[in-house]
């Protein structure tokens, strides 16, 4: 059974209280768009389903592999990209890199070092690990900063066609999204009343 389940979290960073009493269950084929402003604790809470970061209070029940997409996506800098996807390919033992970075539009940047990609082509990249680790739980942290109009599609598409496939996905972003089905959880409604501006 694939499930991810949180009950009554709540995340302190430093001497704030960013949200609390937040609960959500996603099951196979479940859609989430997390929304709220900058600063609000969007990537708290992704690091806190992700089983990195320990809340505050409340717990998190993981069923299923998780595959974390955020503004660190661990490619070695100085290999071409084919390469820096490969060692990760090779760690999770999973996936195929040219098929995935066809996935991802990046099929023509396979021998481009890491380092010259531009902001889009390096999210695309971040994606690419994310398929590559073939998880049924995808938190895609901010994945659509930076990306153009076709590629924001991509994203969404890729999205959907994961969890018509049965996976879950949790979009943290400040931008709209559209995903079929696409369920939203507003951070801004879990800030504790005395910590609002
Ligand atoms: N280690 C830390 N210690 C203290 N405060 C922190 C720490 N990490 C984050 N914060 C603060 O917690 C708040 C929430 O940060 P977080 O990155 O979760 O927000 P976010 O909603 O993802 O923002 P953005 O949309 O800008 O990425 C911010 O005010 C941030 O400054």
């Amino acid at each position: 059974m694939l499930l991810l389940h949180a009950t009554d979290l709540a995340c302190m960073r430093g001497d704030r209280l960013l949200f609390a009493r937040l609960s959500l269950t996603l099951g196979a084929g479940d859609a989430l768009h997390l929304a709220g402003p900058n600063g609000i604790g969007k990537s708290s809470l992704m690091r806190i389903l992700a089983g990195l970061l320990r809340p505050f209070a409340g717990t998190v029940e993981r069923e299923g592999a998780v595959a974390l997409l955020d503004e660190r996506p661990a490619l070695d800098a100085h290999l071409p990209l084919g390469r820096a996807l490969g060692f990760w390919a090779q760690v999770d033992a999973a996936g195929n890199v040219s098929a995935v970075a066809e996935r991802v539009m990046l099929a023509d940047l396979l021998d481009v070092p890491v380092r010259y990609l531009s902001t889009g082509q390096r999210k695309r990249a971040a994606l690419a690990r994310v398929l590559l680790q073939d998880a049924p739980i995808w938190l895609l942290d901010e994945p659509l900063n930076g990306l153009d109009t076709a590629s924001v599609a991509m994203v969404e598409a890729l999205v959907a066609q994961h969890c018509a496939n049965g996976g879950i996905g949790i979009i943290a972003s400040h931008q709209p999204v559209a995903v079929p089905g696409l369920k939203r959880l507003e951070l801004a409604n879990h800030v504790p009343r005395e910590e609002r501006a």
